[in-house]
């Protein structure tokens, strides 16, 4: 698959499983749980993906980013957020350049 359409095939995935639930689908069974399990996934994967950053394991933070993403996939989808709001709010960002004093005004220390 291209490099490109992973993320938007993972969306879609996740799109299929909650229109058409599949027997032991995983994805399944976190919509089934509802929001409050997806969310606990959520902030498990990403603890995990800090955890092996500050631990220098390259190969097992990507396999924690990969977790995060499919767990925030779900996450969007439960909340009805399209995959193209994200990638229309990051391709806004990037048409501005120079942004360190717009979000580093309060503690110049930091
Ligand atoms: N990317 C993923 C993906 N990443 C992680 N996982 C699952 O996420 C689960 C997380 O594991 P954990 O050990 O943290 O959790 P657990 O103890 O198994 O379960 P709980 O804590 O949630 O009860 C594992 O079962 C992984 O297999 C994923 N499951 C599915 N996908 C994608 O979703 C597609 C559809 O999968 P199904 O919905 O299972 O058909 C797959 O083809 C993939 O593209």
């Amino acid at each position: 698959m291209n490099e490109n359409e992973i993320l938007s095939a993972l969306y879609q995935t996740v799109v299929n499983r909650r229109d058409n639930p599949k027997e032991g689908s995983y994805t399944c069974y976190l919509l089934d749980k509802g929001i409050d399990k997806i969310l606990k996934k959520v902030g498990e994967e990403c603890s995990e993906t800090i955890i092996a950053a500050k631990n220098g394991d390259n190969s097992e933070t990507v396999y924690e980013i990969a977790d995060l993403i499919y767990h925030l996939t779900v996450m969007m989808v439960q909340q009805n957020i399209p995959l193209e709001d994200v990638l229309a709010e990051l391709d806004k960002r990037s048409e501005k350049t120079g942004n360190l004093k717009k979000f580093h005004t309060v503690d110049k220390n930091s």
